[in-house]
């Protein structure tokens, strides 16, 4: 069963973990390609210790630098815009692992899947953007899409020997993030300071400003769509402070199945990647005493407005995702720059959606034009 990776966005928060877990089990996991975009140095250090065959340095000006420390390593480098696309298709490679943020997964993933590649997905912007034609394009190339981000995992988790049964509603559980209970006069004037403490996980920039805004929970449902196969109304989200039960399945029978544990990454990244096994780890285990109480309430959808947007995109259908997606990152951006305010990024998300083209039925070349026209009038956007 050895497993040969191409880690995409490997100096990140998804790509370290996902290489612990690769040290932990040098058996079963070779690193075939590591790639990262600005941060040299620890590309560098994970060059020199997983010992790849390629990696990719994504900002042009690193280059130089990556080459002349690799180069002794017999270590081939590679830059530039199309670099991603190309190594994911290298005949060495079986699974790759899309673990970088936001818009920029969707071409590469699309290129590995074409090559027949499996997926291990955290880049759940890929099928929030283009959901249908990347599922369909698996389903043609017979390439496993295998979920990374914590609570499809679980879904995945649950439906395991159940593959045969129809779901009745999946409950995804959001943790609330960190202004959980907070209204609208608080959150007008919140830092990115504020937002970037979420309560329970450790993550990159971006998915900790989604999470705040329950954005994250809306890409979440739109990513479970495509995953499961399910209709809006079969996707109810649930707040659970305590993020220990990481998402559940409710059967026809009125079943329901959870999956929990302590909110540790490394748990869902090694089951995508060794999937279908479960590799023994030494993960810190959880301990009921330590949690008399799980709790559980409706998220509030009039406050943190993003997460309605959300299922308004799926209901609307063609790329109002994708519509939403880039307008998102690029609110993220410009409240991470103290450019806007933490209301304002559903207020740009909003105006988005009345305001780019709608197109019924996009093909992978419509989505390419609609997330420019949407990140440019997204970029016009005035208070
Ligand atoms: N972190 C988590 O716990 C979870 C993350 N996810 C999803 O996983 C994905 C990764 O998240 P996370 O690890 O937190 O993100 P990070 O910001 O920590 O890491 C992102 C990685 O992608 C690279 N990168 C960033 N932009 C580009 C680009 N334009 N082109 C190529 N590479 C790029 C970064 O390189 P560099 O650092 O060198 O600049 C880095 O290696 C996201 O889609 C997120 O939603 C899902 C569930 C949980
Ligand atoms: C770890 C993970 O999967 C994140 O997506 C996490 O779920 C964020 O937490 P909330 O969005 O529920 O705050
Ligand atoms: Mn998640």
């Amino acid at each position: 069963m050895k497993r040969n990776l191409a880690i995409l966005g490997s100096t990140g928060s998804i790509g370290t973990q996902a290489l612990e877990v690769v040290a932990a089990n040098p058996d079963i996991f070779e690193v075939e390609v590591l790639t990262a975009q600005n941060n040299a140095d620890l590309l560098i250090e994970q060059a020199a210790k997983f010992q790849p065959n390629v990696v990719v340095i994504s900002n042009e000006a690193l280059y130089d630098k990556v080459f002349s420390a690799l180069d002794p390593l017999d270590i081939k480098v590679y830059t530039g815009e199309k670099s991603l696309s190309s190594v994911v298709q290298m005949e060495s490679i079986n699974m790759v692992l899309t673990a970088l943020v936001g818009y920029a997964g969707l071409i590469p993933t699309v290129a590995a899947i074409k090559a027949g590649k499996h997926i291990a997905l955290a880049n759940k912007e890929t099928l929030v953007v283009a959901g249908e034609l990347v599922t369909d394009l698996a389903q043609k190339n017979r390439v496993d899409i295998l979920p990374v981000d914590s609570e499809h995992s679980a879904i995945f988790q649950c439906l395991v020997g159940e593959f045969h049964n129809p779901i009745e509603k999946i409950i995804l559980t959001a943790s609330g993030g960190p202004f959980l209970g907070r209204d609208r006069d608080f959150l007008k004037s919140v830092t990115k300071l504020q937002a970037l403490k979420h309560p329970n996980w450790s993550m990159g920039a971006k998915i900790t400003i989604d999470s705040a805004s329950l954005m994250n929970k809306g890409l979440e449902v739109i990513e479970a769509k495509w995953l499961f196969g399910l209709t809006p109304d079969q996707i109810e989200v649930v707040v659970h402070p305590q993020s220990i039960i990481h998402s559940m399945v409710q059967f026809e029978d009125g079943s329901i199945k959870a999956q929990m544990g302590l909110p540790d990454m490394r748990v869902p990244i090694q089951f995508a990647l060794s999937y279908p096994a479960r590799l023994k780890s030494d993960f810190p285990r959880f301990d009921f005493s330590k949690y008399p109480s799980l709790t559980f309430q409706r998220p509030d959808i009039q406050t943190f407005r993003n997460l309605g947007f959300a299922f308004e995109a799926l209901s609307q259908g063609g790329n109002m995702a994708c519509i939403v997606n880039a307008a998102n990152e690029i609110a993220v951006a410009s409240f991470l720059r103290d450019e806007i305010g933490f209301l304002e990024m559903s207020d740009l998300i909003e105006d988005c959606m009345h305001r780019v083209s709608f197109v019924k039925t996009p093909t992978l070349e419509d989505y390419i034009r609609t997330d420019e026209e949407a990140r440019r009038i997204a970029m016009e956007f005035s208070f």
